[in-house]
């Protein structure tokens, strides 16, 4: 008898495998036969665009969600039943963009809840479950003080006492979904070490992004998603970001360079911002003119989300004024704004956002009822009729104007909010992080809207620290420390705009 040459790990039963999974919502077919098979040890990424059906995988293999066909299987044995939380918790855990911890509780509370030690008189022992928590996040090298409120910790400290937490109901089978995408870039670096880490204690990690070189800087092996299939499964290594590219979008597509044309040098200014001081002590002073695309780049904790925020009324500022077409905005007033013809994509669009018991059409027509109706009144037809050209425009995966946001995946929805922006035809677009969550091929479809409203004369602001985000503007205001420190001109190297973005400025203003 031959025998097959032998690999380390071969005959481990895969830690999780799930096979041929179809899954409907009403007439979305948002799984079809689709599968994955990930190997005990490595991190693997699954990869697709919006609306590719990643997500409901997740809510399938973390037994959130009950598949229509198909099968999961944990180191060779079926799934539990879905009413087993317990033994679901054991297996895997899903760490989601969305905090599930809750804020008000401190951070031992959520590592131990409905399962604090009690004694014999059923009453919680404080003392103990501090200790508890104490040892759990120093055993994952958690460096985080369990008694303050989960309110105050960061994104990425909330990450790694969800990670932490999942850890101590034993599973070794982790999901990241888009964990990278509130994370800035020396976050994201610290979160690779940790993963690395934890991958080298035996813990193995499903991960999602729509940044593709994180899949190539962290995973071994990454699984392609497209139209609700499988479409492949390859070691990372070897497979060139083209195929890639190719697998996700099923067409061969070389991102084409926009041709970038600066506004005319005479063309008026429309916003003006004087001495603007936020709350945190972050400055800016800027002007726009109409047609002009300013960006405003900058780290975590740099103030560049701080000072947008007070532009568009978020925020309220301490000093300093903002004017638009000549009217000066009322400080700390979204609907002042609004009025005076501010289009905004706030960053956090499940707080800011988005109402998602709510239709694409309505969230889309909720700034502009004078677009849609007369006297008050709102007609549904004209609603529709605007929620569809955004659906198009956009190309937004979804059955029509009536889906309730809530069923849209996350990078739909975030055109969705960007459709909202856009209603009132802006004289300004302010536009935060646009492009967290997003494919790379609806990332093109987002920023040609940028090009598309300049044409008309909006001028834009671009607050990010996304290099494809910033490239396409005019010039970027790179903020350090509360501070503008370097103004650069449209084409950039990468190079210089990171230095700068990290305080080592070569282009003093
Ligand atoms: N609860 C739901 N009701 C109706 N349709 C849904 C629901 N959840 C998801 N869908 C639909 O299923 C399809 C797959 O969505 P899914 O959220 O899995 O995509 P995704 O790959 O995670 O996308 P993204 O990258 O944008 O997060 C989409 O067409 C979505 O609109």
């Amino acid at each position: 008898m031959t025998t097959a040459p032998h690999h380390p790990g071969d005959d481990d039963p895969p830690v999780v495998e799930a096979v041929d999974i179809t899954k409907r919502f009403g007439s979305t077919l948002a799984l079809s036969g689709a599968g994955i098979m990930v190997r005990r040890g490595e991190t693997h990424a699954l990869v697709g665009r919006n609306g590719a059906g990643k997500s409901t995988l997740v809510g399938i293999l973390t037994g959130l969600q009950a598949a229509d066909g198909g099968a999961v299987a944990f180191d060779g044995r079926p799934a539990p039943p879905l009413a087993d939380r317990d033994a679901w918790r054991r297996r895997v855990a899903c760490v989601y963009q969305k905090s599930t911890i809750i804020p008000t509780l401190t951070v031992a509370e959520n590592l131990f809840l409905n399962r604090h030690a009690r004694s014999r008189a059923g009453l919680i022992r404080w003392s103990s479950l501090r200790r508890e928590a104490q040892h759990l996040l120093a055993q994952w090298s958690v460096d985080v003080d369990v008694r303050q409120p989960a309110a105050t910790l960061s994104v990425e400290q909330r990450q790694f006492v969800e990670i932490a937490r999942a850890l101590s109901f034993g599973a070794r089978f982790i999901v990241l979904d888009e964990p990278t995408a509130q994370l800035d870039a020396a976050g994201i670096d610290r979160l690779f070490t940790r993963i690395r880490d934890l991958r080298a204690q035996g813990v193995t990690f499903l991960f999602i992004s729509h940044h593709l070189q994180e899949i190539y800087d962290l995973c071994d092996r990454v699984t392609v998603f497209r139209d609700a299939r499988h479409i492949l499964t390859a070691p990372v290594a070897g497979l060139s970001r083209q195929a890639l590219v190719a697998a996700m979008t099923g067409e061969d597509v070389s991102m084409p360079e926009a041709d970038h044309r600066p506004p005319a040098s005479d063309a008026p200014v429309l916003l003006s911002v004087r001495d603007l001081v936020t709350g945190s002590g972050a400055r800016l002073s800027m002007r726009a003119r109409a047609g002009e695309v300013v960006g405003i780049a900058g780290g975590g904790g740099s103030g560049k989300v701080e000072v947008a925020e007070a532009v568009v009324g978020l925020a309220r500022p301490v000093a300093g004024s903002v004017t638009l077409a000549g009217r000066v905005l009322r400080p700390g007033s979204v609907p002042d704004a609004l009025a005076a013809g501010v289009g905004l994509v706030p960053q956090d669009r499940h707080r800011e956002g988005l109402v998602p018991g709510l239709s694409i059409g309505e969230n889309v027509t909720m700034t502009v009822p004078q677009r849609v109706g007369r006297y008050g009144f709102i007609s549904r037809a004209r609603r529709d009729a605007l929620a569809r050209d955004t659906i198009a425009a956009l190309t937004i995966k979804a059955s029509g104007p009536q889906t309730p946001v809530a069923d849209l995946s996350g990078g739909n929805q975030q055109k969705v909010v960007m459709g909202r922006a856009l209603a009132n035809d802006p004289r300004l677009l302010v536009l935060i992080t646009p492009t967290a969550g997003v494919d790379v091929r609806s990332k093109q479809t987002l920023l040609g809207v940028v090009e598309d409203v300049r044409r008309r004369g909006t001028a834009v602001l671009v607050v990010s620290d996304e290099l494809d985000d910033l490239r396409i503007c005019d010039r970027v205001l790179v903020m350090f420390q509360g501070r503008v420190v370097a103004e650069m001109a449209h084409g950039w190297s990468d190079n210089d705009l990171v230095a700068a973005m990290e305080g080592v400025d070569l282009h003093h203003v």
